[in-house]
């Protein structure tokens, strides 16, 4: 089947295949064509251009696109979508004063999560996560990132991951999953972290690449939760599987984990809400992408990563919305980029390009998704008739997604 879409007002995000991720003042071009065509076959993109090129076809069904923008689909590189029950007891302890700390010191927190999330079969946890997985596609998220870790026994983190992978066989768009066992220490391993630790490593890990569960390892690197030490031997065992990690670092503390990540060489470092010069330092000596996450500091209230800082640093940066049900329960990237725009001082072009092309990369997606590209997936969105694409972030609280097309095919 082919779909010819025409009188784009602007097909945003166009880009020859093969670009490397962008950095610094490269963040600032969103290259879009104007009166622009996008001629898409099956699932992937055909060709497009500028409407005095459009081709004349009688194999495609033609779609009128006056008034209206084309876009790549977000890429959502960091959601821990797999879960259980809500914490919307929490969320009302929060606002009486209590902290995110306050609470997972009382059992709360992804302890919390943890209990009902065990409690819960394979299959009423897939529904649950089905519900948020196509509402993130209404959404417009075209690839999405998954991760365990409100499993904390093997049994639990294998149910997460299998029901990420049942995702990942029943729909087109790319999943990625990732394996984060580390997430806090279980109360049965209270005061014997190390034990946790070598439980993980020794007998969930080794599981979980067998049976291929995971693209990705991960920790929680933060006080309260996983030290230095624990996350160098987790990010070293998750090598030995080709996993690479993508490190939950610095969202509330700055103690050597971006460095220690970086030095490792791991795909990304992820919240940076408490970064310090040396952190931007060893960022800048590596090769590891920064992943903010300002829904989260949205909701629990705490610095938003320094995004202006890092891109003019030169360095790239990437935004996901953390989707969860403790620290941000929204899957929403329209927010994150307007979030973006109004919180970090990132233009909107720099906030789409973090959404997208950059974000592909998080996800070793970028020669699939993230841009307009003659090859990639038929995966975008196409806006409702506004004014300009920066309407996308400056009108936060409205809906211009008119619908979202994956693989080729628009989703109902
Ligand atoms: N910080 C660690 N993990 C999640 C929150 C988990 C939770 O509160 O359930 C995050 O990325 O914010
Ligand atoms: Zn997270």
């Amino acid at each position: 089947m082919e779909h010819l879409f025409i009188n784009i007002e602007s097909l945003l995000q166009v880009r020859e295949p093969g670009g490397k991720i962008l950095k610094g003042e490269s963040m600032l071009n969103l290259p879009k064509i104007d009166n622009a065509f996008l001629h898409i076959k099956k699932d992937k993109i055909l060709d497009y251009g500028s409407m005095s090129s459009a081709p004349e076809t009688s194999a495609a069904k033609v779609i009128d696109c006056s008034g209206k923008f084309i876009l790549p689909t977000w890429v959502d590189s960091h959601t821990h979508l797999v879960y259980s029950g809500h914490r919307e007891d929490e969320f009302a302890d929060r606002i009486e004063g209590l902290s995110y700390e306050d609470i997972a010191q009382k059992g709360g927190g992804i302890l919390n999560s943890a209990k009902k999330l065990q409690a819960t079969s394979f299959e009423k946890l897939y529904v649950e996560t089905e519900v948020r997985l196509k509402e993130i596609m209404q959404l417009g998220t075209g690839a999405v990132e998954i991760k365990s870790g409100y499993g904390l026994t093997a049994d639990a983190e294998l149910k997460m991951l299998k029901v990420i992978k049942a995702l990942k066989d029943n729909y087109t768009l790319p999943i990625k999953a990732t394996f984060l066992a580390a997430h806090a220490v279980p109360k049965e391993y209270k005061d014997q972290k190390d034990a946790y630790v070598d439980m993980v490593i020794d007998t969930i890990l080794p599981r979980v690449a067998e049976e291929g569960l995971a693209d990705y390892i991960d920790v929680f690197c933060e006080k309260g939760y996983f030290d230095l030490k624990d996350t160098e031997r987790l990010i070293k065992a998750g090598k030995k599987y080709n996993l690479k990690a993508k490190i939950h670092v610095n969202q509330f503390n700055s103690f050597g984990g971006v460095k220690l990540a970086t030095e490792l060489g791991a795909h990304t470092v992820d919240h940076l809400e408490e970064l310090t010069e040396d952190d931007i330092m060893a960022l800048k000596e590596g090769d590891t992408i920064p992943v903010a996450l300002p829904g989260c500091s949205f909701f629990l209230e705490i610095p938003y990563t320094p995004g202006r800082q890092i891109i003019d640093n030169n360095l790239p940066l990437v935004l996901a919305t953390d989707f969860n049900p403790g620290s941000s329960p929204s899957g929403n990237m329209n927010f994150i980029v307007a979030l973006a725009c109004i919180k970090m001082k990132l233009t909107p072009e720099e906030a789409i390009n973090a959404a997208t092309f950059n974000a592909s990369f998080a996800l070793g997606l970028q020669d699939k998704v993230g841009s307009i590209t003659r090859g990639k997936l038929a995966n975008f969105i196409i806006t409702k008739k506004i004014p300009s694409y920066r309407t996308l972030p400056y009108a936060f609280g409205s809906n211009c997604i008119e619908s979202v097309w994956i693989s080729g095919q628009p989703i109902s």
